[in-house]
């Protein structure tokens, strides 16, 4: 409406590619946005901000096939404002968009330091898994601190599964680590090792006194009238443990191999002596 045609041959294609270029590509960062970005304010800025720089190129474009007669300079003005507020709003949106990226990588990383924590724990009896444990005794060999080890395992414990039910099963490992966890000592620490095995730390404990805990702890275990779902006719449970008193300088496995082996020879030598 303002201005005149432009002749074909006085065209400069360099300069209409290049300003269609612009156009297009801004297109495409449009409908990547759109894709991408969830609807929102820094959505809703970077798109009419991309909007205001395309209105400026499609401006700009038109001029290379369009003159302006020189008293509507105000047209040039139009072709330009556009672009720097679409810039000014873009540059806002991605500010914007580096605080909400920094508060989710804030949430991200207190949701993963919880899973990390949850991980250690085991989902049957809320016990310290054993990996806890070896963390455990190697910084405590690190420190050089003397201390003992017990290992608890549930006698039959795979007969019981068999003839109740596995629910019953976790549920027997659940009140058994209860036990465990409530006649301990204030620095003590029980972790299920494996299946129905648990192991115990005791630091800076001589042996004599671990074996005094560990004894509460079997009693106990042995009084517990353990009602399964199917009979509810209480069932008790004998538990069978072996102590070792580990030397300072003596690596987590090493540790933990003593007093697995101490267990197993004692239940080879009570299934002997059955037999
Ligand atoms: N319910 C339940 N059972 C488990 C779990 N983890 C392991 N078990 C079972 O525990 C049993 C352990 O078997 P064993 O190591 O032979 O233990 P046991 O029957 O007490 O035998 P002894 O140790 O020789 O007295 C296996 O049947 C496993 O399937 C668990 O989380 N829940």
């Amino acid at each position: 409406m303002n201005g005149q045609l432009k002749a074909i041959e006085t065209l400069d294609w360099l300069d209409v590619v290049g300003e269609g270029g612009i156009i297009l590509m801004t297109s495409v960062w449009i409908f990547f946005i759109f894709a991408s970005r969830p609807p929102g304010r820094v959505t809703t800025l970077l798109i009419v901000g991309l909007c205001c720089f395309l209105i400026s190129g499609l401006l700009d474009l038109l001029d290379e096939f369009v003159s302006y007669p020189n008293d509507k300079f105000w047209l040039y003005w139009v072709e330009s404002l556009p672009a720097f507020f679409g810039m000014f709003l873009m540059t806002w949106a991605l500010y914007q968009w580096h605080q909400e990226q920094f508060k989710l990588n804030q949430q991200l990383c207190r949701r993963e330091a919880f899973y990390r924590e949850h991980s250690q724990i085991d989902f049957v009896t809320q016990l310290y898994r054993a990996d806890y444990m070896r963390t455990l005794l190697t910084l405590n060999q690190s420190q050089n601190i003397p201390y003992s080890l017990a290992m608890l395992d549930i006698d039959n414990f795979a007969a019981f599964n068999r003839r109740y039910n596995t629910n019953d099963g976790d549920r027997l490992l659940r009140e058994v680590a209860e036990i465990t966890v409530m006649n301990l000592r204030q620095n003590d620490l029980a972790c299920r090792y494996a299946g129905d095995r648990f192991i115990l730390f005791f630091p800076q404990t001589h042996l004599c006194d671990a074996k005094l805990v560990v004894q509460q702890i079997t009693q106990a275990i042995s009084h517990l009238a353990f009602k399964p779902q199917k009979t509810g006719k209480a069932v008790y449970h004998d538990v069978s443990y072996a102590l070792a008193e580990i030397k300072q300088n003596t690596d987590a496995e090493n540790a933990i191999a003593q007093v697995n082996q101490k267990l197993e020879q004692q239940k080879m030598i009570r299934q002997a002596q059955a037999c």
